[in-house]
Order: C-alpha cells, then structure tokens, then sequence
C-alpha cells in the first residue's frame, strides 16, 4: 500500500498540499492527514478523492505521534511522500512572549518533524519525498521573530543535510521557504505584536506557492522560494551581512510599536 502523510492538514497550506496532492499523484492508495483541530481536519478529508484516514494529533506532546507510529508498524505501507508542514510563530519581543509559546514553537516546528521524520524513512523506498515547510525566515535572524525564525532555520540546515544522507536512497527532500502566505498564519502570530507591514503587501497565494512546492519536490529540487521579492530577499540574506539586516529589521520592528 502506498501512502502519502501530511501534517497541518487541517488549514492553509497543509489543506492545500493534500488537495493538489491528491488531484496530481495518481498511484496513491492512502492519504494520512495530520493535524490537531479535529473538526477542520474531517473537512479536509470531506474534499479528497482518495481515501483518507485523520489523525489528530498535538505536537506539543510526545507522544502525540504514538498512534500513527503504531499503524505504520502494524500496515507497513510504503510511504511515497511526507509533508510536514504543522508549524506556527509568534511576533513579538522572545521575552514578552510567554515561556509555553516559546517552547511550543520549537516542539512544533523542529522537534515534532524530526521526530515524525525519523519514524517514517523506515517505510520508504527508491523516488521518495520529504517536503519540509521552512520559512524565507530562515535565511536570516529577525528580531521580533526570533525563535520562529531559529525554528525554520533548523528546518532548513536539517533538511539539507538529510538530503545530502537520503540521496543515494533514492529519497529526495526538498525544504520549501515561503515569504508571506495569505493564511490563517497571521492570525495566530499576531497575539504578541504586528507583523511588520510590508510583509502583508508581499503575501503570496498559497494555491501557488504549494504548487509550486509539489513541483520542485518532483523534481527533487533542495530548495523550493516561491515568487521574484523571496528570491531576490535570499540573494540578498547571502550577501549582505547579517549585522545590518538585523539591525534595520531591529529598527523597524521598534518604529511598528
Ligand atoms: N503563512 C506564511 O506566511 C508562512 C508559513 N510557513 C510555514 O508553513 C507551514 C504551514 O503554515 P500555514 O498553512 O501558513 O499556517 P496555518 O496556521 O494555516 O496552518 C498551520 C498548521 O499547523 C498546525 N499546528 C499548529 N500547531 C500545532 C500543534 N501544536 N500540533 C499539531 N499541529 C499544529 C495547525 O493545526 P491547528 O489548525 O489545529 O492549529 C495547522 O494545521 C508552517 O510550518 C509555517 O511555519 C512558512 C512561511 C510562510
Ligand atoms: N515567511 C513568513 C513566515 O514564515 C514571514 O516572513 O513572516
């Protein structure tokens, strides 16, 4: 049985790779969906074709990820892709957001997708694929994103490497740094402070940017940025140093109070 697992599947971008997903692959015997809002979860599930099983899931415990764990030992599928993509931020000052929501970025964000990606190699074979969600934020340290910006350079330096030890497998992984996405993102990062203002006028669609995501995944690209501004922005992040941009992020993140 071949299977695709998706987390954050329950809304913006985590939906959106399960519903192209499910339009492009077509050898796809199951779609494992992840994801912690059970309600919002059922409704992805309600829109796809191929059949699909919900697991609900709090990354932010440990042993959140025990029950798929145990169907992946007891089926035994062979796992063609993994999409992690569960993830969230805060904005605002490290310490003037609280030490749960702090740590929680890190339990989400890094440790719950390494986990889930460990558990999962096992069951992979020759033309497999690790989609990881990193950010355009990991190209660079942002005061007043700090430790979702860390999150996501984990994300990054883990996947590259991973790549560079799945190669000769024949698994590919591919780490995808968006910019801004138009997602329900915003609204939960905004409880501490305001996202600086001109991200909202470089929000990309997320039907694009996971499109393209998919496509670069296909073609065992390392990285996937979508749009002209990200990739300019990761041009820039490599020769500029990151002294100043931290400063003028600095600057700016104090002139938005
Ligand atoms: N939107 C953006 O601008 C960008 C987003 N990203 C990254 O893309 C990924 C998807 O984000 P996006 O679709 O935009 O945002 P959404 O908020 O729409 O989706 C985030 C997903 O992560 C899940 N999630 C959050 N916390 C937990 C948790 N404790 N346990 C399990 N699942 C959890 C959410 O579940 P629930 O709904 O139940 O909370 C939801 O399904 C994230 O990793 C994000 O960091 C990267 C660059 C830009
Ligand atoms: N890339 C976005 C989040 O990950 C941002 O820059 O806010």
């Amino acid at each position: 049985m071949r299977i695709v697992i998706i987390t954050g599947a329950s809304s913006g971008m985590g939906r959106e790779f399960a519903l192209q997903l499910d339009k492009k692959l077509h050898s796809i015997d199951e779609y494992w969906l992840v994801g912690r809002n059970e309600e919002e979860l059922a409704k992805t599930k309600k829109k796809m074709h191929t059949k699909t099983r919900n697991f609900i899931a709090d990354f932010n415990s440990r042993k959140a990820l025990f029950p798929l764990v145990q169907e992946l030992n007891n089926i035994q599928p062979e796992v063609k892709m993994l999409v992690n993509c569960a993830g969230f931020g805060m904005v605002g000052y490290f310490d003037r957001i609280s030490y749960n929501d702090n740590l929680s970025m890190i339990d989400v964000n890094c440790r719950a997708l390494t986990s889930l990606t460990h558990d999962c190699i096992p069951f992979m074979a020759v033309n497999s694929r690790i989609i990881n969600l990193a950010s355009a934020g990991a190209f660079n340290p942002q005061p007043g994103f700090a430790v979702y910006c860390a999150t996501k350079s984990y994300v990054l330096s883990f996947s590259r490497a991973l790549r560079g030890e799945l190669k000769d497998l024949g698994i590919y992984v591919t780490a995808v740094c968006p910019g801004p996405v138009n997602t329900p993102f915003f609204n939960k990062a905004e409880r501490y402070g305001n996202v600086y203002a001109f991200k909202k006028l470089f929000m990309a669609d997320q039907k694009a940017v996971v499109s393209k995501a998919i496509d670069d995944s296909i073609r065992c690209k390392e990285i996937s940025v979508y749009g002209r501004t990200m990739r300019a922005y990761r041009v820039l992040a490599k020769v500029v140093p990151h002294r100043f941009i931290i400063e003028l992020l600095n600057l700016m993140h104090k002139l938005k109070k």
